[in-house]
């Protein structure tokens, strides 16, 4: 009885592949380009695909109705978290990504929520809009260092807004620790090129993993993570016991405490200090690779850049810089902004979210402990909603009252409870960067040594987060004037 009823519900889980004996689909996923892979298996089998490696229950939502229906509209089933165990035990366990559903997620969601709502987050405006002036400064100075320059543009904003830490140049320990920290995160998913390493996310020790790698690893690194949350942590603590704390998440939440009744205060002091510490462990690294894979679209499309320059010519004349105010009056901004984010999202698959109860949708069986990723990237595939997808085309945005075809922007942000809660904050972020850059810098492709143009593959490093490998190309400012415009604000 027991195995017929087994059978019964192996026989209505989700179409997917077949799976070897115990290692189940390992050996069919491939280490790289797992959102086109299943993108690919997804048109066989169907929009929600079941896989199934070590023992893990894993299910591909390759459309966005499939994932509205079961992570957002089944939101109280579907927004646990797999347990990271790297990440936790390289102590991240309090980060509110990382978190499972309960009491703490509440709590961590609802801070984030206060303070980074869609009003909320306007008021770090002026932080981005000056942030923006000294990255494109940097850029023109040094725009081989574009790289590392993207990189301390979106860490400096999250900073200030976490800690009202100023970064002052590449020597600020704050500074050094992010570099760290980076490299810490990226390396964590993929010891070396092992089976294990088929989801960054998911990387753990299976029990015949040779050696104890991440245990060490976790080991040698905790330390390090420690210090990223707690020295940003003391300085402002110090700065609020001298009076010169500038305002931020952590001078606020630690004010508060004063007056608020706490019962647990140890506790909750630390729950306020991994918040921060979330804020620019979550939100620099996403903005940065956004921004870098930007400057990649504007050097393979010189066309859309000339577009882009010429509207906010039209609107800003030659005396000034673009703003926040001009954003409603630069629709072509917003439009490139959002097929970046469609054309190559960093997080090609989100964070993975997990179930807590069994469900059954469009007659499939999904258990109580699936783990479910969402493939944002192949949503952005769907030829019916996105003509010619492959094709990097600001203009499909444009409304339908305008001739245009009004194609929908595809929110990188993710689904339902655990969407996001810094999405408005980044799309500031990046909006203001994209157009401080258009405004003032020309870029193109650079040449090799027989002046021949080098056009730059689009190839990316595979981590929780995807990063542009380095690239080619050229920045000079795009006028004299536009070049004084930018020495005066940043003065
Ligand atoms: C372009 C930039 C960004 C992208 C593409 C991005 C993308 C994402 C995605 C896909 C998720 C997972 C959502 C899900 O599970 O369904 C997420 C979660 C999260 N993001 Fe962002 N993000 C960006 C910027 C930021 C910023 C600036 C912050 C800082 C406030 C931030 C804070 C977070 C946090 C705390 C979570 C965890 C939420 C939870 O587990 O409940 N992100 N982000």
């Amino acid at each position: 009885h027991m195995v017929s009823r087994k059978l019964q519900i192996r026989r209505s889980l989700p179409p997917g592949p077949k799976a070897d004996p115990l290692i189940g689909h390992l050996r069919k996923i491939p280490p790289v380009g797992q959102p086109e892979v299943f993108h690919e298996w997804a048109k066989k089998y169907g929009d929600v695909m079941y896989l199934e490696v070590l023992g893990r229950k894993i299910i591909i939502l390759d459309t966005l109705e499939a994932a509205n229906d079961l992570l957002d509209k089944r939101s109280a089933v579907y927004s646990c978290r797999p347990n990271f165990v790297v990440f936790n035990m390289m102590g991240w366990d309090r980060g509110l990504a990382f978190i499972q559903y309960g009491k703490r997620f509440l709590l961590h969601r609802k801070l984030f929520q206060n303070y980074f709502g869609r009003q909320e987050s306007m008021v770090f405006n002026p932080i981005s809009y000056e942030e923006s002036i000294v990255m494109v400064k940097n850029l023109m100075d040094r725009p081989k260092d574009y790289d590392k320059i993207i990189g301390r543009y979106t860490t400096c904003i999250v900073v200030r807004i976490a800690y009202g830490y100023s970064i002052k140049d590449d020597n600020d320990p704050l500074a050094i620790l992010v570099d760290e920290v980076g490299k810490l995160i990226h390396n964590s998913g993929s010891p070396a090129s092992t089976p294990v390493d088929f989801f960054p996310w998911l990387a753990r020790f299976p029990s015949w993993f040779p050696g104890t790698y991440y245990a060490e690893y976790a080991r040698k690194w905790k330390s390090l993570t420690h210090e990223f949350i707690n020295y940003p942590f003391n300085f402002t603590k110090k700065q609020l016991s001298e009076g010169k704390a500038q305002p931020s998440f952590l001078s606020k939440h630690l004010t508060d405490l004063e007056t608020e009744e706490i019962e647990d205060e140890q506790d909750y002091i630390e729950d306020i200090k991994n918040a921060a510490g979330q804020i620019y462990s979550a939100g620099a690294d996403t903005s940065w690779g956004t921004l870098t894979v930007f400057l990649m679209a504007m050097v393979l499309h010189p066309e859309c850049q000339t577009k882009a320059q010429a509207q906010i010519d039209a609107v800003c004349g030659p005396d000034r810089l673009p703003t926040f105010e001009d954003h409603e009056s630069l629709p072509y901004i917003e439009y490139i902004m959002r097929e970046v984010m469609r054309w190559h999202p960093i997080a090609p698959m989100g964070v993975p979210h997990r179930s807590l109860e069994d469900d059954v949708y469009n007659g499939m069986f999904i258990p109580a402990g699936s783990i479910l990723f969402a493939n944002i990237r192949s949503m952005g595939w769907h030829e019916h909603i996105y003509k010619d997808a492959p094709t990097f085309d600001p203009d499909r945005y444009i409304p339908k009252s305008q001739g245009g075809r009004e194609e929908p922007y595809l929110s990188p942000f993710g689904f339902g409870r655990r969407i996001c809660p810094g999405r408005f904050l980044a799309e500031s972020t990046v909006w203001m960067a994209m157009a401080m850059i258009l405004a003032t810098c020309k870029i193109g492709k650079a040449k090799d040594v027989d002046e021949v143009e080098i056009t730059p593959e689009v190839d990316f490093n595979i981590g929780i987060v995807n990063h542009l490998k380095p690239f080619k190309f050229t920045l000079v400012p795009r006028t004299a004037k536009a070049s004084a415009l930018v020495e005066e604000a940043h003065r």
